[in-house]
């Protein structure tokens, strides 16, 4: 089990992260946050490229800095940007990353292979990869990630340049991988982890706001959501009174989504909050750039 503990981290007089306590046991978990949040920090925390400023991070126990080689043998990381060779092939880059990890040449041959079938990428592992899509490179960072079969796999962004197609068959394979292992995904794109993630951790202002499964971070907003259709013209002056989290035109009226803490008037239909409305109204002050 992997335990933050009282963690937080400045940056000289910059406070990033204050008093985060989490508990990692198998599964996928998906931290989930606007950019800027301190997702990357909590990440290179947890791979020892940043110590906290205070607080510890346990694995079974120990505290992962003073595990060193034994706490990386374990890990995984594909960070934001992995850096690849791009006139290597995925089994020469594979190869080489193994060599640097010192990892068994014969062990290494077969683990390759069978990595390569897993993220499908086998019918191309000669290839160079100069003319690979977005999706195939972060299959390839996932490969290199799992190299070392690692009982934590930590994902920074991974899905950042992936059409849809690409992020449905990389959820998928990370369903597949967490099984006997923790794996921790970090991203500001809720579909992302909505159908993957048994755990969704979402931090503000700097603290963990929630650390649940999906349907009980869903409850917060309960009872508050609602659909309605109005004249376009009432449109700016609902805005101001309602929070919008969706809109759309429909037969000349507007569909509009929406949270109010009111109670209901006749022509608002009830609807049952999903992580996106969450994640909408959570953030709400942060700017939609930011979002
Ligand atoms: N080395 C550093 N020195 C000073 N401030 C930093 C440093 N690294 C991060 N920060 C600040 O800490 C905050 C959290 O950054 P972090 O990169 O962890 O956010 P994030 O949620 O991962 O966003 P992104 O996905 O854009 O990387 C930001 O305000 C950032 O500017």
């Amino acid at each position: 089990m992997l335990i933050v503990q009282n963690v937080s981290k400045n940056f000289g007089k910059f406070e990033a992260l204050r008093n985060i306590n989490l508990e990692f046991t198998n599964g996928v978990y998906g931290l989930l946050a606007p950019n800027g949040a301190g997702k990357t920090t909590l990440i290179k925390m947890l791979t020892t490229l940043l110590f906290p400023t205070n607080g510890e991070i346990l694995y079974n126990g120990n505290e992962i800095t003073s595990l060193n080689e034994k706490y990386r043998d374990l890990l995984g990381y594909l960070p934001q940007q992995f850096g690849y060779y791009k006139n290597y092939s995925p089994e020469k880059y594979l190869t080489y990353i193994a060599a640097l990890k010192g990892m068994d040449k014969k062990i290494t041959k077969e683990r390759i292979k069978k990595l390569l079938t897993l993220v499908a990428l086998d019918d191309v592992s000669t290839k160079k990869m100069k003319k690979f899509s977005g999706g195939m490179l972060q299959r390839v960072g996932i490969a290199q990630a799992m190299l070392n079969d690692p009982k934590i796999l930590i994902l920074d962004e991974p899905t950042a340049g992936l059409d849809p197609k690409e992020r449905v068959r990389f959820r998928n394979l990370l369903t597949e991988l967490a099984r006997n292992r923790i794996v921790i995904l970090s991203t500001h794109i809720v579909s992302d982890v909505e159908s993957i993630a048994n755990e969704i951790i979402m931090i503000k202002d700097k603290e963990v706001l929630y650390k649940d499964n999906i349907e009980n971070i869903c409850n917060v907003i309960s009872g508050l959501v609602y659909e309605t259709e109005i004249d376009y013209e009432y449109a700016e002056e609902f805005r101001k009174k309602y929070f919008s989290l969706s809109e759309k035109q429909e037969d000349g009226k507007l569909k509009i989504r929406f949270i109010s803490e009111n109670s209901p008037t006749f022509s608002w239909q009830p609807v049952k909050p999903n992580l996106e409305d969450v994640f909408l109204y959570i953030y709400k002050d942060e700017t939609s750039e930011q979002v």
